[in-house]
């Protein structure tokens, strides 16, 4: 088994490609917890990780029946320096204790001899985490430390290959001498790079990001990587919806988690929504898991055998 046959498994256990963000905001945490945080350690950062705990291992407990996977970003605990990246693995050991799969979103990558680096810390044979995100712009000698890890201790990458956001287009999408696109030509390595680890259900523990908001990109993207797992941000507070997301999945009813971060753990922020943070994270889960499982029926992609 490799690391996309578990994620199939915790998909098909869950009946959800719902993949839900850790990327916690000091200012969008429920006054109870920050205040309550303040008690105890005072305005410091030791509060700041606190809170996040707190709220993350909430918002874990109330997704955790219906999600396969996680994904904290790196970034919002950086910011709180060493205390923040305390926070980040306690997060990930908990998600860990419930059963869940973790994709660590810290987008590495770098000349090979430090790719290692980050490869030995990130998908070592003690890192907690199951997978990580990874830039591909160095090119193989950058990639393939990483992909080594993934064959030795049973992890995964998803390479990023047509992001979400507005600016993406500014380089992945320069056209090519042989007509390709860059994202085209990324596709093309990334299922290359894939290929020597390739698992029972027949993927790779090789993936790519793919932008919920790029549903046309997405569509020619699953042709040209069949054996690879997309990673697909951008759905709702980025605009994508459930039909965007349908291109991302192979007929076999498998091929996509999509992440959702911000849509799901502060839901409790939007009008008509519960007040109650752990009770709007459910009910947005259950709603996303709902959305994504309708469009996909509809297209005779939504299968659990
Ligand atoms: O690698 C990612 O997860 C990622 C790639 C991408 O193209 N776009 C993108 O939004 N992300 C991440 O996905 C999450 C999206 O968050 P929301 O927009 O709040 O749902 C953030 O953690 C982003 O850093």
């Amino acid at each position: 088994m490799n690391f996309t046959d578990r994620l199939i498994a915790k998909v098909k256990e869950k009946k959800s490609h719902v993949c839900v963000g850790l990327d916690p905001r000091l200012d969008r945490i429920p006054d109870k917890i920050r205040e309550e945080a303040i008690k105890k350690y005072g305005e410091t950062k030791e509060a700041v990780v606190d809170a996040f705990l707190t709220f993350n291992q909430g918002i874990i407990d109330a997704v955790k029946d219906d999600v396969a996977i996680i994904k904290p970003q790196m970034a919002f605990y950086e910011k709180y320096g060493y205390q923040g990246i305390k926070a980040f693995e306690k997060t990930v050991a908990y998600a860990k204790k419930q059963g869940l799969l973790v994709i660590t979103d810290a987008k590495r990558n770098d000349i090979g001899s430090t790719a290692k680096a980050y490869a030995d810390s990130y998908l070592g044979s003690s890192s907690k985490s199951d997978s990580l995100t990874v830039t591909p712009y160095l090119g193989s000698d950058g990639i393939k430390p990483f992909i080594t890890h993934c064959q030795a201790n049973d992890k995964g990458v998803f390479i990023l290959v047509k992001t979400s956001n507005p600016s993406a287009g500014e380089l992945q999408d320069l056209e090519l001498k042989d007509g390709d696109r860059v994202y085209e030509k990324l596709a093309r390595l990334v299922e290359d790079w894939g290929m020597d680890s390739i698992g029972d259900k027949g993927y790779s523990s090789v993936g790519a990001v793919i932008g919920a908001t790029y549903p046309q990109e997405a569509r020619k993207l699953r042709k040209i990587m069949k054996h690879n797992y997309f990673l697909v941000p951008g759905y709702g507070a980025q605009g994508g919806g459930a039909k965007d997301v349908v291109p991302c999945f192979n007929q076999d009813g498998l091929g996509a988690v999509v992440n959702s971060s911000r849509g799901i753990i502060f839901a409790y922020q939007q009008e008509d929504c519960s007040n109650d943070y752990q009770q709007a994270a459910k009910k947005a889960v259950l709603d996303m898991k709902e959305d994504i499982n309708t469009a996909l029926q509809e297209v005779n992609k939504l299968t659990w055998e």
